[in-house]
């Protein structure tokens, strides 16, 4: 629970004053809300008392107080409603960027990046719930409680030791559901849902294979075991929570009956009188309702604890540098003679590999300059890409560009200097220009048409009836694999890099349409410098320079 309190530690640095007003705010309608009952119920008695006796009652004071009151209660929940959200909808929006910033710092580790944004985006959802499911609420019957209990002890010793004894009951029913907290069962549900996610992604990006080696059902049958998996888990969640709902109900009721009775030995032994007695179990009944805001809260308490807990492991793995990437390291500015890339003594080994992909391994692209990473199948050549983009981090040695390291550089500005071109390259389901637009959004449509033709893709384009504005994919224009790399070239030539990294840009292209794709790509590419990873001669035969990296080790 510790990261729980820690997490409402990071949320009260951050914003204090949207903190502290949303608790403030939360509490004035609840106390309206209990004295409006209260005085309310003391003068409907006391309005027939005085109608059966024939005494004098001044009805305008106590009027004016329920009006007041009921305006400051509708008033005070909405204003409660919006500080409240607002309060933890700016820490969300603020946590979310460094969840997300520490995550492009730190890598993925080995393990998949769509699991692993699934289970942040759940995690930041789940902890929408701690500021206004825990925390307000929790603040709002402490205060209420410990208000109502200072008056009681004022006005009278019984009632204050019932409010006191059943105020002990409602804090150790609340420590002994914390306390018991199932977590193991809230891991559970977690691992079945990340677990059903990733079969279901595989089943959908697989199903050709899987359907020509009959591995379907299989697949569809172990969705269903982690389905099966969840709802056990949330079952047993949902017991937890009606157990916790019934035992408060009971405390409820049972001080409700303890406190009338108290009140009418009270009003029978005048110690107070009728009216007054009947104010007083008004604002009794309305106390069992403002605990059980509570509940939702502590039923949840588990899941919450370790989403904070993944949470709070990830900003504390934040590195420094990413947190505090200063706009003057980040400028983007060029610095004379400095190689365009380099490498020097980087060494990287993946997440829970026995053996260093790349040992000690030194390189340097030059301004302007294409060199080419050959080297055996397995010897590192693509984690040098995805290195040299920042996708991964070395383990030891650094990664400058143009000078600076690029752990560093501020995410646009390394963005805008590094463009890469893959053999998969991503097509959203959206139109030609929306497509291109991504790389230079406000780029003009002859712009977009230049770099369809330096792709040799205009002509197709041009085919059809919409132009650009043709969507591609279901339902729109399809484009084969050849038509879909002139498309991520073309959408290539309208960014302005310091360097291109092609990462097998031509695998799976016939050796003309390869060759015809390379030739456009390195006339068009203007001053850009090119790290490229080679496996045809061709390709060899481009490069400036060859690099050939060490043979795999076995291990
Ligand atoms: N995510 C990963 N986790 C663990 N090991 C990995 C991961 N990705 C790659 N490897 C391993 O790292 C080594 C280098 O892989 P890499 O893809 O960089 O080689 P490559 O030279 O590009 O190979 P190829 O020419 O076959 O594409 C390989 O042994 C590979 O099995």
């Amino acid at each position: 629970m510790k990261a729980v309190w820690q997490l409402v530690l990071v949320q009260h640095r951050h914003d204090r004053l949207h903190f502290w007003l949303g608790i403030l705010v939360a509490i004035l309608p609840a106390a309206a809300g209990i004295a409006l009952l209260g005085v309310s119920g003391w003068f409907i008695t006391a309005a027939a008392v005085a109608g059966l006796s024939g005494a004098f009652l001044n009805i305008f004071a106590p009027s004016a107080i329920i009006r007041a009151l009921a305006i400051i209660r509708t008033g005070g929940r909405y204003g409660e409603r919006m500080l409240t959200h607002d309060a933890t909808f700016r820490f969300l929006t603020a946590l979310r960027n460094r969840l997300f910033k520490a995550y492009v710092a730190i890598g993925t580790r080995g393990r998949r990046s769509g699991v692993l944004l699934n289970r942040l985006t759940m995690d930041i959802a789940e902890l929408d719930k701690l500021y206004l499911r825990l925390v307000v609420p929790l603040a709002l019957a402490s205060v209420v409680a410990l208000g109502l209990l200072s008056v009681s002890a004022v006005v009278s010793l019984p009632v204050f030791l019932t409010g006191l004894i059943f105020l002990g009951a409602w804090a150790a029913l609340s420590w002994i559901s914390f306390s018991r907290s199932d977590r193991k069962v809230a891991r559970r549900a977690d691992a079945a849902s990340d677990a059903m996610r990733l079969r279901a992604a595989d089943l959908a990006a697989g199903r050709r294979d899987l359907a020509i080696y009959g591995g379907l059902d299989k697949a569809a049958e172990t969705i269903l075991a982690a389905e099966q998996r969840l709802t056990a888990a949330e079952e047993a969640e949902e017991r937890r929570a009606t157990c916790l709902t019934s035992a408060s109900a009971f405390v409820g009721q049972a001080f409700l009956a303890a406190s009338l009775a108290v009140c009418i030995w009270g009003a029978e032994a005048g110690t107070f009188s009728t009216p007054f007695a009947v104010g007083l179990v008004l604002v009794v009944v309305a106390l069992p309702e403002l605990f059980s805001m509570i509940l939702p809260g502590l039923a949840r308490l588990p899941r919450i604890s370790l989403a904070a807990e993944r949470v709070r492991d990830l900003l504390s793995a934040e590195p420094r540098d990413a947190r505090s990437s200063t706009s003057h390291d980040a400028s983007g500015q060029v610095r004379p003679n400095a190689p365009k890339l380099l490498f020097e003594d980087v060494t990287f080994r993946y997440r829970g590999a026995k053996r260093n992909v790349l040992d000690d391994i030194s390189l340097e692209v030059g301004d302007g300059e294409v060199v080419a990473i050959a080297g055996r199948s397995g010897c590192g050549k693509s984690t040098v890409a995805a290195l040299a983009s920042r996708m991964l981090l070395p383990e030891c040695g650094r990664i400058l560009l143009n000078g600076r390291d690029i752990r560093q550089l501020d995410e646009t500005v390394l963005r805008r200097s590094v463009t890469v071109l893959s053999q998969r390259p991503y097509l959203f389901n959206d139109t030609v220009s929306a497509n291109l637009r991504i790389a230079r959004p406000a780029a003009t449509d002859a712009e977009l048409w230049i770099a369809l033709q330096h792709a040799a893709l205009a002509d197709r384009i041009a085919e059809s009836a919409q132009g650009l504005q043709t969507v591609l994919g279901e339902g729109g224009l399809g484009l084969s694999g050849g038509e879909q790399r002139r498309l991520a070239l073309a959408r290539a030539f309208l960014t302005s890099p310091e360097i291109f990294i092609l990462d097998e840009m031509t695998e799976g292209l016939d050796g003309e349409t390869a060759s015809d794709v390379l030739a456009r790509f390195l006339k068009h590419r203007g001053n850009s410098s090119v790290l490229m990873i080679a496996h045809k001669q061709q390709e060899l035969r481009a490069a400036d320079r060859i690099l050939h990296l060490p043979e795999p080790r076995t291990p």
